[in-house]
């Protein structure tokens, strides 16, 4: 790989202390600025080759186009929603986030959630605090028993999956790529959503925010759902349609939502947030000290990896990863998205690949396993390659997305 040259990074969020020491021990120059309008930003970010950041900067296509020399915007988190990765990709900025770090945070909060929705936690401390001692009012319901509705198996939605099965639910779910078998393994029994919205007690949502999953949970989902179902959102807002919510949480035919995430953030209309049935929080999913100090080191050693040539993980846009490769590279990556359109064109089945081995022939292939695999996803299934996969596409977390067995390279 190519070495790219990052001498000034621009921190623009609270990220831990750590990712600023490992970059300034490598000999990058750190600043960190928070707050920043726009403007600020579009006018601060000129001097910088690369930027970190959370999920408040919102690195937009006017900030882009702003930049004059950025070369990586490293995400500390997972969710890439706010940055403009089109416009970064098209100006050759790689975008890299940190996708493990923090699964085990997000789980945890939807857990509390969860329960918070089932024995009303919160609102019974609220009541305590005003000097009450009310005790029929804030009568719950066992968790044991209940059927909980995952939307969205992968790193997070397995966690929750887990933890929630300890209390004695049963979990069901659904995702388009990761197969039932495995799911089955963590005790997860996928169906279609069809199937599943009328048999959930409570539904958490657990995708990126796309024009597949923007309003998963509508009016129409709502209306198949149980009678007082209660739903959570840690993921993104808008994957449950806010204005949707709002009708069935009035109606009753939802009966408690537990929301981290918000379509606008800090969400100005504050009807949802003031519902007495709505457990919220500011977007803390990923805010522990320990789900931080992981995100803030991925992040500076990624960055640090890339710089040094070594390696680069993380990259969400293949396009520019295919073009940090060495020039003489490039023709190896587009044979293989070539093959992997061939052989696309060549199945009419809808399932991934259940195995498949790339064979090549010659000293040239030998160092190509990392571009010409991940190539060869973006060719053959393009609307099957997750971007945790396309971020770390090892063999290993492949398998866990989907690829019942990842392709395999061999080197004649
Ligand atoms: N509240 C917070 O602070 C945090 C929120 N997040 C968010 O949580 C979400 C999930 O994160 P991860 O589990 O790490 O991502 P992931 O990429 O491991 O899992 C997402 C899953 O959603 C599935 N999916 C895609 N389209 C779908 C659809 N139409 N229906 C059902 N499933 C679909 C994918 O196949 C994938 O398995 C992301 O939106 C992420 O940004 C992540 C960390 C912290
Ligand atoms: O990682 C994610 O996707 C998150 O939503 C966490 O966002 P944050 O880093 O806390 O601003």
């Amino acid at each position: 790989m190519a070495p790219i040259s990052i001498k000034r990074i621009l921190i623009s969020e609270s990220v831990d202390p750590c990712c600023k020491k490992i970059l300034q021990e490598n000999g990058i120059q750190v600043t960190e600025k928070q707050n920043m309008s726009k403007d600020d930003l579009i006018a601060e970010i000129k001097d910088y080759d690369g930027l970190v950041v959370r999920s408040a900067t919102k690195v937009t296509a006017d900030v882009i186009n702003a930049t004059g020399n950025l070369q990586i915007i490293g995400r500390a988190g997972t969710g890439v929603d706010n940055v403009d990765v089109d416009t970064a990709t098209k100006k050759g900025i790689i975008v890299m986030n940190t996708p493990s770090g923090n699964t085990i945070s997000a789980a945890e909060l939807t857990c509390t959630l969860l329960m918070s929705l089932s024995r009303h936690v919160p609102q019974a401390a609220m009541s305590m605090k005003a000097g009450n001692w009310d005790r029929k009012k804030f009568m719950g319901a066992e968790m044991y028993g209940k059927i909980l509705g995952i939307v969205g198996l992968g790193r997070i939605g397995k966690e929750v999956a887990t933890r929630m099965q300890s209390f004695g639910m049963k979990t069901i779910g659904y995702d388009p790529i990761t197969p039932p078998e495995v799911t089955a393994t963590w005790g997860v029994d996928q169906m279609s959503l069809e199937q599943l919205w009328p048999q959930c007690d409570y539904i958490t949502v657990h995708t990126p925010l796309m024009p597949s999953t923007a309003g998963l949970l509508n009016d129409t989902s709502f209306a198949k759902c149980k009678k007082g179902v209660k739903v959570v959102n840690c993921a993104r807002g808008g994957i449950i349609d806010e204005d949707a919510l709002l009708r069935a949480l009035e109606s009753g035919q939802c009966g408690g939502a537990g929301l981290d995430v918000f379509v606008e953030e800090p969400p100005k209309n504050r009807a949802l947030v003031n519902h007495p049935n709505v457990i919220s929080c500011p977007h803390l999913g990923a805010s522990t000290k320990e789900a931080q100090a992981r995100c803030g080191q991925d992040i500076a050693l990624q960055i640090v990896d890339m710089v040094m040539g070594k390696g680069l993980v993380g990259a969400v846009n293949a396009q520019v990863l295919a073009s940090t490769f060495s020039p003489g590279s490039h023709q190896w990556i587009k044979l293989g998205e070539a093959v992997g359109v061939v052989l696309k064109s060549c199945t009419t089945s809808k399932q991934p690949f259940s195995q498949v081995q790339i064979t090549t022939q010659g000293k040239h292939c030998k160092a190509l396993d990392c571009p010409y695999i991940l190539q060869f996803l973006v060719g053959a299934e393009p609307q099957r390659v997750p971007t945790a996969c396309l971020s770390h596409w090892q063999p290993a977390v492949l398998k866990g997305h989907g690829f019942s067995s990842a392709p395999a390279l061999r080197n004649r």
